[in-house]
């Protein structure tokens, strides 16, 4: 049809109407990837304006053409949005949701920011089902079958959302590979966390849960435990990593302790940020957002440099990145193995902090602090022993069982890691998950911290610290300690559905490392110290923030020496 009778401004304004639609299907189409197509089609608004000069006759000026124009061009591209988001048509339409998370990523920005997307998704879950629209072209999965599905080997590859968290000019970490790259850099990461190389590391543990364990000796008073952990787990990453020369916890107040507030920064940006992966580009040439990430790689050069200096000397984490037994056909290249390094920090720091203060906490404040008389009881036990072997101990699964039951515990309350980022659903290989297919191009979110809070999955005591759940099988164990626990066919209890690390081939590399120190670092202060919470300490749960991994607040003590044994002085006294 013609549209010769319209008046010239108002066929201008149709035209550029148009122009916003399309460009909403173009864009929806090829997603963009940097702002040069974005800026590409905005300035064919003006182009438009010229390539039509009769029409602006009809308005005072140019500017108030352009002005109009650009009003319109945006009015119809969101007009666009909203419809199709909303329509039947959209293949999301069936999945049910909040009507605003539907219509825009950005409505989720403000949970995103504050922390609290592991317990909103939880909410959302109660009251929509195991799958929830949660964004427009997101879903967040809560169905056992969607583990194996979605993470599980032939699976669904990371999406765009971890892009977006790694600096964009640093080679891609570990974390942002997916396929054939990922599986030859996982290559390394595991012959670095290998029985063997664990092995290796047990005497910078043994010197680092050393320092911890005598710097506590030396307080006074409240101590902030949640800083005196994180220093630990930060300075053994560091020897981990780089081979060493954090020293958080010779130096609390160093400025290597503006790295923990780098990352946390840079957790919550890149986390915000990742929402909007069509902008994270453009996005991220801002310093405010790209401050803390380029301060991490000049963080990770540094130490890097210093590493390499070092040689191969020991047998770090380093060591076995770099391939410096030379098992592979050519050497990684140095910058992998810094974003790796970075990365070893982020991953691996805060997380092993947040379980272990997590535990601490746990066992303290519920009922009256019968877990930690119960935990005090084994671990006094094994360390009477002639032939305690802690770090044989740690080694083991079943060695400390009370003390893996409490750990298994906290990471289920409190996944230091409880959204993880999106998967995203490839062209042509749609998915089915709980009966329903999840069709490509979707992005979909399998949320440990939703999965744990689920009494489909554990339940009594679904909210509530009950590390009884992990014994059913060993009911002597526990009534050895004065517990006790229903029969295990009253509990549900789906181990499948326990993914604090994540399941498939990308879990965390580190999980061994991770259970190793978390159970060295609780035996040594459970039976070294009396901890009391101090007030303030109830704020623990309330303070823990969702950015990717977690942030956390203070957790105020109170500490005093207990007796210990013979055996504990001397493994103290052997990392001196
Ligand atoms: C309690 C402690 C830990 C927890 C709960 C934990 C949890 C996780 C989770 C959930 C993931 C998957 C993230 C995702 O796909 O978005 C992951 C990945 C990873 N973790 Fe851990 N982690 C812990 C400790 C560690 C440690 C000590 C290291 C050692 C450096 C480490 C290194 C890694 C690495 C390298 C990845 C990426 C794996 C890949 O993509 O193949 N983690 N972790």
């Amino acid at each position: 049809m013609s549209d010769a009778g319209i008046p010239s401004p108002l066929r201008l304004l149709a035209r550029v109407a148009t122009l916003g639609v399309a460009t909403h299907w173009v864009l929806k189409r090829y997603e963009p990837r940097t702002h040069a197509p974005v800026l590409a089609l905005i300035s064919t608004v003006p182009a438009l304006v010229l390539a039509f000069p009769s029409s602006l006759q009809a308005f005072s000026t140019a500017t108030s053409a352009v002005l109009a124009c650009y009003a319109t061009y945006v009015t119809a591209l969101s007009l666009s949005v909203l419809v199709y988001r909303l329509s039947p048509s959209h293949p999301l339409a069936k999945f049910p949701g909040p009507l605003l998370y539907r219509v825009s990523n950005l409505c989720a920005l403000s949970m995103v920011w504050n922390g609290t997307q592991h317990v909103v998704l939880r909410e959302l879950h109660d009251r929509y089902g195991p799958i929830v629209r949660v964004g427009p072209n997101k879903l967040s999965v809560c169905s056992i079958d969607g583990i194996q599905t979605i993470l599980g080997a032939g699976g669904v590859p990371k999406g765009r959302t971890y892009e977006a968290r790694q600096d964009p000019n640093a080679p891609k970490n570990l974390l942002v590979l997916t396929g054939k790259a990922h599986a030859a850099r996982r290559r390394l990461w595991n012959r670095g966390m290998s029985p063997e190389a664990l092995r290796e590391y047990e005497r910078f543990l043994l010197r680092r849960a050393t320092q911890l364990f005598r710097k506590l000796e030396g307080q006074k008073g409240i101590v902030d435990m949640s800083a005196w952990i994180s220093y630990f787990a930060f300075d053994f990453m560091g020897d981990m990593a780089f081979g060493g020369g954090f020293e958080m916890l010779e130096d609390p107040q160093g400025d290597r302790d503006i790295l923990r507030n780098n990352i946390k920064n840079a957790m919550r940006t890149v986390t915000v940020i990742s929402q909007v992966p069509w902008g994270a580009s453009t996005l991220r040439t801002l310093p405010v957002f790209s401050r803390d990430l380029l301060a991490m790689r000049a963080f990770g050069v540094k130490f890097a440099t210093q590493r390499v200096k070092s040689g191969s000397q020991v047998k770090d984490l380093w060591y076995h990145l770099i391939d410096e037994a030379k098992h592979e056909k050519t050497t990684p290249p140095m910058s992998d193995v810094v974003a790796d390094g970075v990365l070893a920090i982020i991953a691996g720091a805060d997380t092993v902090a947040t379980a272990t203060l997590s535990v601490i906490y746990y066992v303290l404040s519920t009922e009256g602090g019968k877990y930690m008389t119960a935990l005090q009881q084994e671990v006094d036990g094994f360390f009477a022993r002639s032939d305690a072997d802690l770090f044989a101990a740690a080694r083991e699964a079943d060695a400390l069982p009370f003390l893996n039951a409490c750990i298994n515990e906290a990471l289920r309350m409190q996944p230091p890691g409880p959204t993880s980022g999106t998967r995203r659903v490839v062209d042509g290989a749609p998915k089915v998950v709980n009966g329903q297919l999840i069709p490509s191009g979707t992005d979909v979110y399998v949320p440990p911290y939703a999965f744990h809070r689920d009494p489909a999955y554990f339940s009594p005591h679904t909210n509530a610290f009950w590390p009884e759940r992990w014994l059913l099988s060993t009911p002597g164990a526990l009534a050895a300690l004065g517990l006790s626990a229903p029969a295990a066919s009253s509990v549900v209890h789906i181990a499948d559905a326990f993914i604090p690390f994540s399941a498939g081939p990308a879990n965390c590399a580190g999980r061994a490392l991770a259970w190793q120190e978390m159970r060295v670092v609780l035996a040594l202060l459970v039976h070294g110290f009396e901890v009391r919470l101090a007030a303030g300490a109830e704020r623990w749960e309330a303070e823990l923030r969702d950015h990717f991994v977690m942030s956390r607040g203070a957790l105020p003590v109170t500490l005093e020496r207990r007796r210990g044994s013979a055996s504990l002085d001397a493994l103290l006294e052997g990392a001196a």
